[in-house]
Protein backbone atom coordinates (compact mmCIF):
# COMPACT_ATOMS: atom_id res chain seq x y z
CA UNK A 1 0.00 0.00 0.00
CA UNK A 2 0.81 3.72 -1.03
CA UNK A 3 2.06 5.28 2.16
CA UNK A 4 0.87 8.52 3.34
CA UNK A 5 0.22 10.98 6.10
CA UNK A 6 -2.91 11.27 5.34
CA UNK A 7 -5.96 9.82 3.38
CA UNK A 8 -8.63 11.64 1.82
CA UNK A 9 -11.18 9.52 2.50
CA UNK A 10 -11.10 5.61 4.48
CA UNK A 11 -13.82 3.47 4.03
CA UNK A 12 -14.12 0.67 6.82
CA UNK A 13 -15.55 -2.64 5.52
CA UNK A 14 -15.85 -4.09 1.93
CA UNK A 15 -19.78 -5.02 2.16
CA UNK A 16 -21.99 -3.73 -0.25
CA UNK A 17 -21.81 -0.67 1.62
CA UNK A 18 -18.32 0.31 1.50
CA UNK A 19 -17.92 -1.12 -1.83
CA UNK A 20 -20.65 1.50 -3.23
CA UNK A 21 -18.97 4.18 -0.91
CA UNK A 22 -15.46 3.72 -1.91
CA UNK A 23 -15.99 3.46 -6.03
CA UNK A 24 -18.35 6.77 -5.34
CA UNK A 25 -15.58 8.74 -4.15
CA UNK A 26 -12.70 7.54 -6.18
CA UNK A 27 -14.75 8.40 -9.27
CA UNK A 28 -15.16 11.70 -8.15
CA UNK A 29 -11.08 11.78 -8.03
CA UNK A 30 -11.09 10.86 -3.76
CA UNK A 31 -7.97 9.53 -2.34
CA UNK A 32 -9.65 6.71 -1.32
CA UNK A 33 -9.09 3.87 0.86
CA UNK A 34 -11.06 0.54 1.83
CA UNK A 35 -10.20 -1.52 4.59
CA UNK A 36 -11.25 -5.05 4.96
CA UNK A 37 -11.13 -7.32 8.05
CA UNK A 38 -11.77 -10.33 6.02
CA UNK A 39 -13.60 -11.09 2.72
CA UNK A 40 -14.22 -8.48 -0.02
CA UNK A 41 -18.13 -8.61 -1.03
CA UNK A 42 -19.07 -8.67 3.43
CA UNK A 43 -22.53 -10.57 3.68
CA UNK A 44 -24.52 -10.40 1.06
CA UNK A 45 -21.57 -11.64 -1.25
CA UNK A 46 -20.65 -15.00 1.20
CA UNK A 47 -23.40 -15.02 3.39
CA UNK A 48 -26.50 -13.22 3.05
CA UNK A 49 -27.99 -12.68 -0.51
CA UNK A 50 -25.88 -14.58 -2.90
CA UNK A 51 -26.47 -18.09 -0.76
CA UNK A 52 -29.32 -17.80 0.30
CA UNK A 53 -30.92 -17.07 -3.04
CA UNK A 54 -29.08 -19.83 -4.65
CA UNK A 55 -29.74 -22.19 -1.81
CA UNK A 56 -33.27 -21.08 -2.82
CA UNK A 57 -32.80 -21.97 -6.49
CA UNK A 58 -31.89 -24.82 -5.86
CA UNK A 59 -35.00 -26.10 -4.07
CA UNK A 60 -36.83 -24.67 -6.42
CA UNK A 61 -36.23 -26.49 -9.03
CA UNK A 62 -36.59 -29.32 -7.11
CA UNK A 63 -40.26 -28.23 -6.00
CA UNK A 64 -40.79 -27.68 -9.69
CA UNK A 65 -39.48 -30.66 -10.41
CA UNK A 66 -41.73 -32.53 -8.12
CA UNK A 67 -44.53 -30.64 -9.47
CA UNK A 68 -44.50 -31.16 -12.98
CA UNK A 69 -47.34 -33.41 -12.98
CA UNK A 70 -49.53 -31.10 -12.43
CA UNK A 71 -48.59 -29.83 -15.97
CA UNK A 72 -48.67 -33.30 -18.13
CA UNK A 73 -44.89 -33.49 -17.49
CA UNK A 74 -43.87 -36.93 -15.79
CA UNK A 75 -40.49 -36.92 -14.28
CA UNK A 76 -40.02 -40.69 -13.03
CA UNK A 77 -37.53 -40.23 -9.81
CA UNK A 78 -36.95 -36.68 -8.73
CA UNK A 79 -33.87 -36.97 -6.29
CA UNK A 80 -31.67 -34.40 -4.28
CA UNK A 81 -27.91 -34.15 -4.60
CA UNK A 82 -27.79 -31.75 -1.34
CA UNK A 83 -23.66 -31.83 -1.88
CA UNK A 84 -24.64 -30.51 -5.50
CA UNK A 85 -27.17 -28.25 -4.56
CA UNK A 86 -24.19 -27.04 -2.22
CA UNK A 87 -21.67 -26.77 -4.75
CA UNK A 88 -24.26 -24.64 -6.52
CA UNK A 89 -24.35 -22.08 -4.13
CA UNK A 90 -20.81 -21.78 -3.49
CA UNK A 91 -20.05 -21.74 -7.53
CA UNK A 92 -22.83 -18.24 -7.18
CA UNK A 93 -20.33 -16.60 -4.98
CA UNK A 94 -17.41 -17.03 -6.60
CA UNK A 95 -18.51 -16.17 -9.82
CA UNK A 96 -19.34 -12.70 -8.12
CA UNK A 97 -16.34 -12.38 -6.11
CA UNK A 98 -14.02 -10.85 -8.89
CA UNK A 99 -16.78 -8.01 -9.22
CA UNK A 100 -14.73 -6.81 -6.31
CA UNK A 101 -11.57 -7.78 -6.35
CA UNK A 102 -8.52 -5.56 -4.97
CA UNK A 103 -6.73 -5.54 -8.86
CA UNK A 104 -10.60 -4.54 -9.71
CA UNK A 105 -11.62 -2.18 -7.27
CA UNK A 106 -7.61 -0.27 -7.75
CA UNK A 107 -8.68 0.06 -11.62
CA UNK A 108 -11.34 2.27 -10.04
CA UNK A 109 -9.21 4.13 -8.45
CA UNK A 110 -9.70 2.34 -4.62
CA UNK A 111 -6.36 1.19 -2.66
CA UNK A 112 -7.20 -1.88 -0.66
CA UNK A 113 -5.69 -2.78 2.60
CA UNK A 114 -6.40 -6.23 4.39
CA UNK A 115 -7.39 -5.68 8.32
CA UNK A 116 -9.79 -4.93 10.99
CA UNK A 117 -9.13 -1.06 11.39
CA UNK A 118 -9.85 0.77 15.01
CA UNK A 119 -9.79 4.27 15.89
CA UNK A 120 -7.23 5.35 17.86
CA UNK A 121 -8.02 9.25 17.63
CA UNK A 122 -10.72 11.68 15.92
CA UNK A 123 -8.21 11.58 12.86
CA UNK A 124 -6.57 8.44 12.47
CA UNK A 125 -6.86 4.41 12.87
CA UNK A 126 -4.96 1.45 13.46
CA UNK A 127 -4.64 -2.02 11.36
CA UNK A 128 -3.05 -4.56 12.63
CA UNK A 129 -0.47 -2.16 14.06
CA UNK A 130 -0.08 0.03 11.27
CA UNK A 131 -1.28 3.88 12.06
CA UNK A 132 -3.67 6.05 8.79
CA UNK A 133 -4.20 9.48 9.42
CA UNK A 134 -7.52 10.46 7.31
CA UNK A 135 -9.20 13.57 6.49
CA UNK A 136 -12.51 11.91 6.15
CA UNK A 137 -14.38 7.94 7.28
CA UNK A 138 -16.91 6.22 6.07
CA UNK A 139 -17.74 3.23 8.76
CA UNK A 140 -19.49 0.64 6.88
CA UNK A 141 -18.84 -2.73 9.10
CA UNK A 142 -22.11 -4.45 8.62
CA UNK A 143 -23.55 -6.39 10.99
CA UNK A 144 -23.08 -10.09 12.14
CA UNK A 145 -25.94 -12.87 13.51
CA UNK A 146 -27.28 -12.41 17.07
CA UNK A 147 -27.34 -16.09 18.81
CA UNK A 148 -29.53 -16.03 21.70
CA UNK A 149 -28.76 -15.85 25.25
CA UNK A 150 -30.65 -19.25 26.51
CA UNK A 151 -29.62 -21.57 28.43
CA UNK A 152 -27.36 -24.64 27.55
CA UNK A 153 -26.72 -22.71 24.42
CA UNK A 154 -23.31 -23.72 24.50
CA UNK A 155 -23.81 -27.42 24.87
CA UNK A 156 -24.12 -27.02 21.26
CA UNK A 157 -23.14 -25.96 17.83
CA UNK A 158 -25.67 -23.33 16.75
CA UNK A 159 -25.68 -22.79 12.94
CA UNK A 160 -26.57 -19.08 11.88
CA UNK A 161 -26.64 -17.16 8.65
CA UNK A 162 -22.02 -17.04 9.06
CA UNK A 163 -22.04 -20.96 8.74
CA UNK A 164 -25.22 -22.43 7.42
CA UNK A 165 -23.46 -22.39 4.08
CA UNK A 166 -20.92 -24.97 5.25
CA UNK A 167 -23.54 -27.69 5.57
CA UNK A 168 -22.45 -30.54 3.83
CA UNK A 169 -25.03 -32.89 4.43
CA UNK A 170 -28.93 -32.10 5.01
CA UNK A 171 -29.76 -31.80 8.33
CA UNK A 172 -32.97 -34.40 9.03
CA UNK A 173 -34.29 -32.34 11.65
CA UNK A 174 -33.89 -28.55 11.80
CA UNK A 175 -35.33 -25.80 14.29
CA UNK A 176 -35.35 -22.57 12.92
CA UNK A 177 -35.29 -19.56 15.68
CA UNK A 178 -36.87 -16.76 14.43
CA UNK A 179 -39.31 -16.15 12.28
CA UNK A 180 -38.14 -13.23 9.86
CA UNK A 181 -36.36 -12.80 6.08
CA UNK A 182 -33.81 -15.35 7.14
CA UNK A 183 -35.87 -18.15 9.20
CA UNK A 184 -38.76 -17.83 6.62
CA UNK A 185 -36.49 -18.27 3.24
CA UNK A 186 -33.92 -20.97 4.67
CA UNK A 187 -36.87 -22.96 6.12
CA UNK A 188 -38.68 -23.13 3.28
CA UNK A 189 -35.90 -23.99 0.93
CA UNK A 190 -34.53 -27.09 3.79
CA UNK A 191 -37.76 -28.05 4.01
CA UNK A 192 -38.24 -28.50 0.13
CA UNK A 193 -34.47 -29.95 0.43
CA UNK A 194 -36.34 -32.75 3.07
CA UNK A 195 -35.59 -31.60 6.13
CA UNK A 196 -38.04 -31.85 8.44
CA UNK A 197 -38.10 -28.15 9.55
CA UNK A 198 -39.69 -25.90 12.57
CA UNK A 199 -39.73 -22.65 13.00
CA UNK A 200 -40.00 -21.38 16.51
CA UNK A 201 -41.30 -17.54 16.57
CA UNK A 202 -41.29 -15.14 19.42
CA UNK A 203 -44.03 -12.58 17.44
CA UNK A 204 -47.39 -13.45 16.69
CA UNK A 205 -47.00 -14.34 12.89
CA UNK A 206 -44.03 -14.25 10.66
CA UNK A 207 -42.65 -11.59 8.83
CA UNK A 208 -44.10 -9.34 11.12
CA UNK A 209 -42.71 -5.99 9.21
CA UNK A 210 -45.46 -7.41 6.20
CA UNK A 211 -48.87 -6.89 5.94
CA UNK A 212 -50.91 -9.46 7.78
CA UNK A 213 -52.23 -10.86 4.80
CA UNK A 214 -48.64 -11.50 3.70
CA UNK A 215 -48.00 -13.20 6.68
CA UNK A 216 -50.86 -15.90 6.74
CA UNK A 217 -49.70 -16.64 2.73
CA UNK A 218 -46.17 -17.32 3.55
CA UNK A 219 -46.91 -19.38 6.42
CA UNK A 220 -49.48 -21.22 4.91
CA UNK A 221 -47.16 -22.04 1.89
CA UNK A 222 -44.55 -22.92 4.65
CA UNK A 223 -46.42 -25.38 5.92
CA UNK A 224 -47.71 -27.09 2.70
CA UNK A 225 -43.92 -27.45 2.28
CA UNK A 226 -43.90 -29.48 5.63
CA UNK A 227 -42.66 -26.67 8.21
CA UNK A 228 -44.39 -26.32 11.21
CA UNK A 229 -44.26 -22.93 12.38
CA UNK A 230 -44.31 -22.29 16.37
CA UNK A 231 -45.40 -18.68 17.08
CA UNK A 232 -45.57 -16.59 20.17
CA UNK A 233 -43.31 -18.78 21.82
CA UNK A 234 -39.41 -18.89 21.85
CA UNK A 235 -36.83 -21.09 23.24
CA UNK A 236 -36.18 -21.62 27.04
CA UNK A 237 -33.50 -23.75 27.40
CA UNK A 238 -31.12 -26.44 24.96
CA UNK A 239 -29.61 -29.46 25.26
CA UNK A 240 -26.90 -30.74 23.18
CA UNK A 241 -27.10 -34.91 22.87
CA UNK A 242 -23.56 -34.90 23.12
CA UNK A 243 -20.14 -32.71 24.38
CA UNK A 244 -20.80 -30.13 21.91
CA UNK A 245 -16.80 -29.94 20.37
CA UNK A 246 -17.83 -32.72 18.01
CA UNK A 247 -15.19 -32.36 14.75
CA UNK A 248 -16.31 -30.33 11.49
CA UNK A 249 -16.94 -33.72 9.16
CA UNK A 250 -19.04 -35.29 11.94
CA UNK A 251 -20.89 -31.94 12.12
CA UNK A 252 -21.52 -32.00 8.38
CA UNK A 253 -20.12 -28.60 8.38
CA UNK A 254 -16.76 -28.69 5.57
CA UNK A 255 -15.04 -31.10 4.52
CA UNK A 256 -17.58 -33.61 5.17
CA UNK A 257 -18.69 -36.35 2.88
CA UNK A 258 -22.08 -35.40 1.99
CA UNK A 259 -23.70 -38.58 3.65
CA UNK A 260 -27.39 -37.76 4.82
CA UNK A 261 -26.68 -36.06 8.20
CA UNK A 262 -27.14 -38.51 11.07
CA UNK A 263 -24.88 -37.66 13.97
CA UNK A 264 -25.74 -39.34 17.18
CA UNK A 265 -24.61 -38.44 20.44
CA UNK A 266 -21.34 -36.81 20.68
CA UNK A 267 -22.22 -35.29 17.34
CA UNK A 268 -21.89 -31.63 18.31
CA UNK A 269 -25.11 -30.32 16.45
CA UNK A 270 -27.99 -32.80 17.78
CA UNK A 271 -29.96 -32.09 20.75
CA UNK A 272 -33.04 -30.46 21.88
CA UNK A 273 -34.91 -27.40 22.44
CA UNK A 274 -37.50 -26.96 25.39
CA UNK A 275 -39.59 -24.22 25.08
CA UNK A 276 -41.04 -20.99 26.73
CA UNK A 277 -44.76 -23.84 26.85
CA UNK A 278 -42.42 -26.99 27.97
CA UNK A 279 -42.75 -27.86 23.91
CA UNK A 280 -39.57 -30.14 23.26
CA UNK A 281 -38.55 -30.04 19.85
CA UNK A 282 -35.62 -32.56 19.36
CA UNK A 283 -33.10 -31.71 16.22
CA UNK A 284 -30.39 -32.61 14.49
CA UNK A 285 -29.72 -29.12 13.77
CA UNK A 286 -30.44 -25.80 15.03
CA UNK A 287 -30.20 -22.36 13.38
CA UNK A 288 -30.27 -18.74 14.71
CA UNK A 289 -32.37 -16.02 12.77
CA UNK A 290 -33.35 -13.38 15.22
CA UNK A 291 -31.79 -10.69 14.20
CA UNK A 292 -28.47 -9.08 13.01
CA UNK A 293 -25.92 -6.84 15.55
CA UNK A 294 -23.60 -4.41 14.47
CA UNK A 295 -19.75 -4.93 14.00
CA UNK A 296 -18.63 -1.89 16.44
CA UNK A 297 -17.41 -4.08 19.27
CA UNK A 298 -13.86 -3.57 18.79
CA UNK A 299 -14.12 -0.41 16.30
CA UNK A 300 -13.10 1.66 19.60
CA UNK A 301 -15.49 4.54 17.98
CA UNK A 302 -15.46 6.38 21.24
CA UNK A 303 -11.68 7.30 20.56
CA UNK A 304 -12.77 8.84 17.75
CA UNK A 305 -15.98 10.30 19.17
CA UNK A 306 -18.88 8.50 16.98
CA UNK A 307 -21.73 7.96 18.72
CA UNK A 308 -23.37 4.33 19.18
CA UNK A 309 -27.07 3.45 20.34
CA UNK A 310 -27.88 1.30 23.07
CA UNK A 311 -27.78 -1.53 20.38
CA UNK A 312 -24.50 -0.21 19.66
CA UNK A 313 -25.46 0.81 15.93
CA UNK A 314 -23.48 3.99 14.84
CA UNK A 315 -26.17 6.89 14.95
CA UNK A 316 -25.91 8.92 12.32
CA UNK A 317 -28.24 11.57 11.09
CA UNK A 318 -30.24 11.95 7.74
CA UNK A 319 -27.29 12.94 5.84
CA UNK A 320 -25.41 9.53 7.03
CA UNK A 321 -23.11 12.16 9.54
CA UNK A 322 -22.20 10.90 12.92
CA UNK A 323 -21.31 12.90 16.27
CA UNK A 324 -17.89 13.41 14.77
CA UNK A 325 -18.44 15.58 11.69
CA UNK A 326 -15.30 14.15 9.65
CA UNK A 327 -16.91 10.35 9.87
CA UNK A 328 -20.24 9.07 8.34
CA UNK A 329 -21.80 5.52 8.30
CA UNK A 330 -23.87 3.55 5.88
CA UNK A 331 -25.12 -0.27 5.75
CA UNK A 332 -26.23 -2.51 8.75
CA UNK A 333 -23.91 -0.83 11.01
CA UNK A 334 -26.47 2.06 11.32
CA UNK A 335 -30.33 1.56 12.41
CA UNK A 336 -31.52 1.78 9.26
CA UNK A 337 -33.37 -1.19 7.11
CA UNK A 338 -30.72 -3.90 6.53
CA UNK A 339 -30.58 -4.54 3.14
CA UNK A 340 -28.05 -4.68 0.23
CA UNK A 341 -29.86 -2.02 -1.77
CA UNK A 342 -30.22 0.78 1.08
CA UNK A 343 -26.43 0.06 1.96
CA UNK A 344 -25.29 0.65 -1.45
CA UNK A 345 -27.43 3.55 -1.97
CA UNK A 346 -26.55 4.69 1.73
CA UNK A 347 -23.27 4.58 0.71
CA UNK A 348 -23.38 6.49 -2.35
CA UNK A 349 -24.64 9.55 -0.32
CA UNK A 350 -22.32 9.33 2.47
CA UNK A 351 -19.54 9.46 0.26
CA UNK A 352 -20.77 12.15 -1.94
CA UNK A 353 -21.49 14.01 0.90
CA UNK A 354 -18.22 13.49 2.54
CA UNK A 355 -16.49 13.90 -0.66
CA UNK A 356 -18.31 16.97 -2.44
CA UNK A 357 -19.70 18.40 0.79
CA UNK A 358 -23.59 17.84 -0.79
CA UNK A 359 -26.24 17.75 1.47
CA UNK A 360 -27.78 14.47 0.26
CA UNK A 361 -30.50 12.76 2.49
CA UNK A 362 -31.64 9.24 2.53
CA UNK A 363 -34.75 8.12 1.46
CA UNK A 364 -37.28 6.83 3.89
CA UNK A 365 -40.51 6.90 1.88
CA UNK A 366 -39.79 4.16 -0.98
CA UNK A 367 -37.25 0.95 0.69
CA UNK A 368 -37.97 -1.93 -0.83
CA UNK A 369 -37.58 -4.93 0.67
CA UNK A 370 -38.36 -8.65 -0.97
CA UNK A 371 -38.81 -12.22 1.07
CA UNK A 372 -37.91 -14.60 -1.43
CA UNK A 373 -40.09 -17.21 -0.10
CA UNK A 374 -42.16 -19.06 -2.25
CA UNK A 375 -44.64 -17.04 -2.69
CA UNK A 376 -42.39 -13.87 -2.55
CA UNK A 377 -43.49 -11.20 -0.89
CA UNK A 378 -42.30 -7.56 -1.85
CA UNK A 379 -43.43 -4.30 -0.27
CA UNK A 380 -42.54 -0.72 -0.12
CA UNK A 381 -43.59 2.66 1.42
CA UNK A 382 -46.53 2.26 4.04
CA UNK A 383 -47.79 -0.93 4.93
CA UNK A 384 -51.84 -1.71 5.31
CA UNK A 385 -51.25 -1.46 9.30
CA UNK A 386 -50.64 2.39 8.74
CA UNK A 387 -53.01 3.29 5.87
CA UNK A 388 -56.51 3.20 7.36
CA UNK A 389 -54.57 5.86 10.04
CA UNK A 390 -53.33 7.88 6.90
CA UNK A 391 -56.40 7.87 5.28
CA UNK A 392 -55.19 5.95 2.58
CA UNK A 393 -57.43 3.57 -0.13
CA UNK A 394 -56.26 0.13 -0.86
CA UNK A 395 -56.77 -1.36 -4.37
CA UNK A 396 -56.51 -5.07 -4.51
CA UNK A 397 -55.96 -6.88 -7.37
CA UNK A 398 -56.60 -10.99 -6.50
CA UNK A 399 -54.12 -12.97 -8.45
CA UNK A 400 -56.92 -15.48 -9.26
CA UNK A 401 -57.67 -12.54 -11.92
CA UNK A 402 -54.01 -11.93 -13.32
CA UNK A 403 -54.05 -13.95 -16.56
CA UNK A 404 -50.20 -14.76 -16.40
CA UNK A 405 -50.97 -16.35 -12.31
CA UNK A 406 -53.36 -19.11 -13.85
CA UNK A 407 -51.23 -19.93 -16.99
CA UNK A 408 -48.69 -20.38 -14.36
CA UNK A 409 -51.04 -22.32 -11.94
CA UNK A 410 -49.76 -20.00 -9.10
CA UNK A 411 -52.77 -17.88 -7.97
CA UNK A 412 -52.41 -17.81 -4.54
CA UNK A 413 -50.96 -14.32 -4.04
CA UNK A 414 -52.74 -10.35 -4.38
CA UNK A 415 -51.50 -7.33 -5.50
CA UNK A 416 -52.42 -4.06 -3.40
CA UNK A 417 -51.95 -0.75 -3.57
CA UNK A 418 -52.18 2.14 -1.24
CA UNK A 419 -53.41 5.36 -2.36
CA UNK A 420 -54.20 8.75 -1.06
CA UNK A 421 -56.73 10.74 -2.11
CA UNK A 422 -54.99 12.48 -4.94
CA UNK A 423 -54.49 9.49 -6.32
CA UNK A 424 -50.22 9.56 -5.55
CA UNK A 425 -49.19 6.03 -4.65
CA UNK A 426 -47.90 5.54 -1.15
CA UNK A 427 -47.37 1.94 -0.49
CA UNK A 428 -47.32 -1.38 -2.10
CA UNK A 429 -47.43 -5.09 -0.93
CA UNK A 430 -47.39 -7.93 -3.67
CA UNK A 431 -47.55 -11.48 -3.16
CA UNK A 432 -46.75 -13.96 -5.74
CA UNK A 433 -43.81 -15.26 -7.81
CA UNK A 434 -41.45 -12.79 -8.99
CA UNK A 435 -43.00 -10.00 -6.75
CA UNK A 436 -39.71 -8.50 -6.34
CA UNK A 437 -39.19 -7.89 -10.39
CA UNK A 438 -42.98 -5.70 -9.89
CA UNK A 439 -41.72 -4.19 -7.34
CA UNK A 440 -39.56 -1.81 -9.27
CA UNK A 441 -42.61 0.02 -11.16
CA UNK A 442 -44.32 0.89 -7.54
CA UNK A 443 -40.87 1.87 -5.79
CA UNK A 444 -40.66 4.47 -8.33
CA UNK A 445 -43.94 5.51 -8.59
CA UNK A 446 -43.67 6.22 -4.82
CA UNK A 447 -40.02 7.90 -4.79
CA UNK A 448 -41.32 10.40 -8.08
CA UNK A 449 -44.77 11.00 -6.33
CA UNK A 450 -46.32 9.38 -9.47
CA UNK A 451 -50.40 8.79 -9.52
CA UNK A 452 -52.17 5.79 -10.46
CA UNK A 453 -53.00 8.03 -13.71
CA UNK A 454 -49.88 7.66 -14.81
CA UNK A 455 -49.41 4.37 -14.26
CA UNK A 456 -52.37 3.33 -15.63
CA UNK A 457 -51.82 5.51 -18.61
CA UNK A 458 -48.35 3.44 -19.52
CA UNK A 459 -48.96 0.79 -21.34
CA UNK A 460 -47.94 -2.62 -19.72
CA UNK A 461 -47.00 -5.96 -21.79
CA UNK A 462 -49.35 -9.02 -21.54
CA UNK A 463 -49.44 -11.45 -19.91
CA UNK A 464 -47.26 -10.62 -17.02
CA UNK A 465 -47.50 -10.42 -13.10
CA UNK A 466 -47.03 -6.27 -13.64
CA UNK A 467 -50.08 -6.65 -15.05
CA UNK A 468 -51.70 -6.64 -11.74
CA UNK A 469 -50.23 -3.44 -10.62
CA UNK A 470 -51.27 -1.90 -13.86
CA UNK A 471 -54.74 -3.38 -12.74
CA UNK A 472 -54.61 -2.29 -9.32
CA UNK A 473 -54.21 1.56 -10.69
CA UNK A 474 -56.57 0.99 -13.83
CA UNK A 475 -59.11 0.51 -10.61
CA UNK A 476 -58.44 3.17 -9.18
CA UNK A 477 -58.65 5.50 -11.56
CA UNK A 478 -61.92 3.73 -12.88
CA UNK A 479 -63.19 4.90 -9.16
CA UNK A 480 -62.41 7.65 -9.28
CA UNK A 481 -64.04 8.56 -11.88
CA UNK A 482 -67.29 8.03 -10.42
CA UNK A 483 -66.70 10.54 -8.01
CA UNK A 484 -66.80 14.20 -6.92
CA UNK A 485 -65.65 16.71 -9.25
CA UNK A 486 -64.39 14.06 -12.11
CA UNK A 487 -67.65 12.43 -11.86
CA UNK A 488 -69.23 16.16 -12.74
CA UNK A 489 -66.68 16.73 -15.25
CA UNK A 490 -67.10 13.50 -16.79
CA UNK A 491 -71.06 13.63 -16.96
CA UNK A 492 -71.07 17.04 -18.19
CA UNK A 493 -68.52 16.04 -21.46
CA UNK A 494 -70.23 13.21 -21.63
CA UNK A 495 -73.83 15.26 -22.70
CA UNK A 496 -71.62 17.43 -24.70
CA UNK A 497 -70.78 15.20 -26.80
CA UNK A 498 -73.83 13.74 -27.36
CA UNK A 499 -75.42 16.76 -27.92
CA UNK A 500 -72.97 17.45 -30.68
CA UNK A 501 -73.57 14.26 -32.17
CA UNK A 502 -77.31 14.74 -32.43
CA UNK A 503 -76.74 18.21 -33.91
CA UNK A 504 -74.53 16.40 -36.24
CA UNK A 505 -77.51 14.04 -37.26
CA UNK A 506 -79.62 16.79 -37.83
CA UNK A 507 -77.52 18.72 -40.39
C1 LIG B 1 -29.21 -14.85 5.02
C2 LIG B 1 -29.30 -13.42 4.55
C3 LIG B 1 -29.95 -13.14 3.37
C4 LIG B 1 -30.05 -11.83 2.93
N1 LIG B 1 -30.73 -11.59 1.78
C5 LIG B 1 -30.85 -10.32 1.33
C6 LIG B 1 -31.53 -10.05 0.13
O1 LIG B 1 -32.03 -10.95 -0.54
N2 LIG B 1 -31.63 -8.77 -0.29
C7 LIG B 1 -31.09 -7.74 0.43
O2 LIG B 1 -31.20 -6.59 0.02
N3 LIG B 1 -30.44 -7.96 1.60
C8 LIG B 1 -30.30 -9.23 2.06
N4 LIG B 1 -29.62 -9.48 3.21
C9 LIG B 1 -29.04 -8.33 3.95
C10 LIG B 1 -27.70 -7.88 3.30
O3 LIG B 1 -26.84 -8.99 3.17
C11 LIG B 1 -27.06 -6.80 4.16
O4 LIG B 1 -28.00 -5.79 4.43
C12 LIG B 1 -25.87 -6.15 3.46
O5 LIG B 1 -24.96 -7.10 3.01
C13 LIG B 1 -25.18 -5.17 4.41
O6 LIG B 1 -24.05 -4.63 3.80
P1 LIG B 1 -22.98 -3.79 4.66
O7 LIG B 1 -21.98 -3.31 3.68
O8 LIG B 1 -23.65 -2.82 5.52
O9 LIG B 1 -22.33 -4.84 5.64
P2 LIG B 1 -21.47 -6.16 5.37
O10 LIG B 1 -21.79 -6.77 4.08
O11 LIG B 1 -21.61 -6.98 6.60
O12 LIG B 1 -19.97 -5.63 5.23
C14 LIG B 1 -19.22 -5.20 6.30
C15 LIG B 1 -17.78 -5.55 6.03
O13 LIG B 1 -16.98 -4.89 6.99
C16 LIG B 1 -15.93 -5.75 7.39
N5 LIG B 1 -15.51 -5.27 8.71
C17 LIG B 1 -16.22 -5.28 9.87
N6 LIG B 1 -15.52 -4.68 10.84
C18 LIG B 1 -14.36 -4.27 10.29
C19 LIG B 1 -13.21 -3.58 10.78
N7 LIG B 1 -13.15 -3.13 12.04
N8 LIG B 1 -12.17 -3.35 9.93
C20 LIG B 1 -12.22 -3.77 8.63
N9 LIG B 1 -13.27 -4.41 8.13
C21 LIG B 1 -14.33 -4.65 8.93
C22 LIG B 1 -16.56 -7.13 7.39
O14 LIG B 1 -15.57 -8.13 7.26
C23 LIG B 1 -17.47 -7.03 6.17
O15 LIG B 1 -16.85 -7.51 5.00
C24 LIG B 1 -29.48 -10.77 3.68
C25 LIG B 1 -28.81 -11.06 4.88
C26 LIG B 1 -28.72 -12.37 5.31
C27 LIG B 1 -27.98 -12.66 6.58
N1 LIG C 1 -34.74 -10.94 1.33
C1 LIG C 1 -34.13 -10.02 2.06
O1 LIG C 1 -34.05 -8.85 1.72
C2 LIG C 1 -33.48 -10.44 3.31
C3 LIG C 1 -33.32 -11.78 3.59
C4 LIG C 1 -32.73 -12.13 4.78
C5 LIG C 1 -32.31 -11.15 5.65
N2 LIG C 1 -32.47 -9.86 5.36
C6 LIG C 1 -32.04 -8.81 6.30
O2 LIG C 1 -31.31 -9.39 7.34
C7 LIG C 1 -31.75 -8.90 8.58
C8 LIG C 1 -31.78 -10.02 9.59
O3 LIG C 1 -32.80 -10.97 9.28
P1 LIG C 1 -33.41 -11.90 10.39
O4 LIG C 1 -34.50 -12.69 9.78
O5 LIG C 1 -32.30 -12.60 11.09
O6 LIG C 1 -33.96 -10.86 11.45
P2 LIG C 1 -35.39 -10.17 11.65
O7 LIG C 1 -35.19 -9.17 12.71
O8 LIG C 1 -35.96 -9.74 10.36
O9 LIG C 1 -36.35 -11.35 12.19
C9 LIG C 1 -36.03 -12.09 13.33
C10 LIG C 1 -37.30 -12.47 14.04
O10 LIG C 1 -36.93 -13.36 15.08
C11 LIG C 1 -37.75 -13.13 16.20
N3 LIG C 1 -36.98 -13.49 17.38
C12 LIG C 1 -36.07 -12.73 18.05
N4 LIG C 1 -35.52 -13.42 19.07
C13 LIG C 1 -36.10 -14.65 19.04
C14 LIG C 1 -35.94 -15.82 19.82
N5 LIG C 1 -35.08 -15.87 20.82
N6 LIG C 1 -36.69 -16.89 19.52
C15 LIG C 1 -37.58 -16.85 18.50
N7 LIG C 1 -37.76 -15.77 17.72
C16 LIG C 1 -37.02 -14.69 17.97
C17 LIG C 1 -38.09 -11.67 16.18
O11 LIG C 1 -39.36 -11.47 16.73
C18 LIG C 1 -38.02 -11.31 14.70
O12 LIG C 1 -39.29 -11.12 14.12
C19 LIG C 1 -33.12 -8.31 8.37
O13 LIG C 1 -33.19 -7.07 9.01
C20 LIG C 1 -33.28 -8.16 6.89
O14 LIG C 1 -33.29 -6.78 6.58
C21 LIG C 1 -33.06 -9.48 4.21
Amino acid sequence: MEERAEWELVVIGGGSAGLVASRTAASFGADTLLIEGDRLGGDCLWTGCVPSKSLIAAASALTIARNSPHFGVEADAVELDFAAAMRHVHSAMHTIAPVDSPEVLALAGVEVLRGHARFTGPRSLNVEGREIGFGQVIIATGGSPAVPKIDGIGSVEVLTSATVWDLTALPERLVVLGGGAVGCEIAQAMARFGSVVTIVHRGDRLLVKEAPRASAIVQAALEADGVTVLTGRQAASISGDGDGDGDRDRRGLGGGDGDRDRRGPGGGRSGAVTLDDGTVVPFDAILAAIGRAPNTGSLDADRAGVELDEAGNVVVNARLRTANPRIWAAGDVTPLPKFTHTAGMNGSIAASNAVLGLFRTIDSTAVPRVTFTHPEVGSVGIVQADAAAQGLIARTIEHEHVDRAIAEGAIGGYTQLLVDKRGKIRGATIVGPRAGESLGEVSLAISRGLTTSDIAGTTHAYPTFSDAVWNAAVADVRARLNQGATKVATTALRRLRRWRLRRWRLR
